[in-house]
């Protein structure tokens, strides 16, 4: 009988409501697993990590995480792991945990957008999902997944893009299984600051400004369309990079790739020029995950090639 471990974090799918509707994550782990969510021919061990609301979660939580997750794999007996945790900030968690996975059993994230106790509750279905995959020998070698709502995800590129609905994730390219670039190796990230600066029309570079004095050693813009500014924020940009504190852009659109080629003094092209990064394929939040992934590594030698590389989704 295969054996799955199961992480828990938090967030809804650990939660009940109490009387005046507010939703908090009290639920243990065991309680989780006592609903009988697990299939008959599995045996399932459940260790309790953290019971926070996914969007409490700071980098030091993210890197327990990583460290429970590498704690159940060095048990060669488990078949995979399976990780729940808040929807709000899964799509960040699991992309880290992919960037650093390096073993071919599945893990796999997933949680609920309704509450444990609520009477139609997706948690158990969910939970169900997500032990079948981690058990699901076709899975092996497809680095860490995202199920949910009945539907399995690889997680660069994915976000949350429903704030209520059961199939809650999309991703920015169709869902594809793309080819795995290689493990980076472990680094935690705890010790750095990353910030998002948003971009709208008439902003100014205050709050780039703020972020750098604040001491962040990189920052991610979500800019505009296909990743544009204006000639205020290209200008703070070539400051920060020329400071050492790299800027890397994403969009705040939705879906589709993000493109250097717009100029005019504010556009994506002025920022690659002005030394930005260019995030390909990743959101402001997989691309604060990948920056900060890579500042940590004191050995990596060629940042501008890494983030470009891996911001990439191959389909
Ligand atoms: N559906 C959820 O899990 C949302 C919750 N706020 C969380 O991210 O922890």
């Amino acid at each position: 009988m295969p054996t799955v471990a199961v992480v828990t974090t938090g967030g809804t799918i650990a939660s009940r409501r109490d009387e005046d509707g507010v939703s908090r994550p009290v639920v243990a782990g065991p309680d989780l697993l006592a609903t009988g969510a697990d299939p008959a021919a599995t045996e399932v061990h459940v260790t309790d990590v953290l019971s926070k609301d996914s969007s409490c979660l700071t980098f030091a939580d993210m890197d327990r995480v990583r460290a429970a997750i590498t704690a159940e794999l060095s048990n060669p007996d488990i078949a995979g792991v399976v990780v729940l945790h808040g929807t709000d900030t899964m799509e960040e968690t699991a992309f880290l945990v992919d960037l650093h996975h390096a073993d071919r059993r599945p893990v796999v994230f997933t949680g609920a957008q309704r509450t444990f106790d609520h009477p139609e509750s997706d948690a158990q279905a969910n939970l169900s999902s997500a032990i079948a995959a981690a058990t699901d020998p076709a899975m092996r070698g497809r680095g860490v997944l995202i199920s949910f709502g009945g539907v399995l995800h690889s997680v660069p590129g994915v976000r949350k893009a429903d704030t209520t609905a059961l199939d809650a994730f999309r991703s920015v390219h169709s869902p594809t299984h793309r080819h795995r670039a290689e493990p980076l190796p472990w680094r935690p990230i705890s010790g750095l600051r990353v910030d998002v600066v948003a971009v709208y029309p008439g902003a100014d570079r205050v709050q780039l400004d703020a972020c750098r004095s604040a001491g962040a050693h990189g920052l991610v813009l979500e800019a505009l369309g296909s990743g544009n500014a204006n000639p205020v924020i290209v200008e703070a940009v070539r400051e920060s990079v020329a400071a050492g504190v790299p800027v890397a852009v994403s969009t705040r659109v939705p879906r589709g790739s993000i493109f250097p080629t717009y100029g005019g003094g504010g556009g994506g092209y002025d920022l690659a020029a002005a030394g930005a990064l260019f995030s390909t394929d990743l959101r402001a939040g997989q691309a604060r995950i990948l920056l900060a992934a890579l500042l940590a590594d004191p050995d990596l030698d060629d940042l501008e090639k890494e983030f470009d590389r891996r911001s990439r989704i191959e389909p």
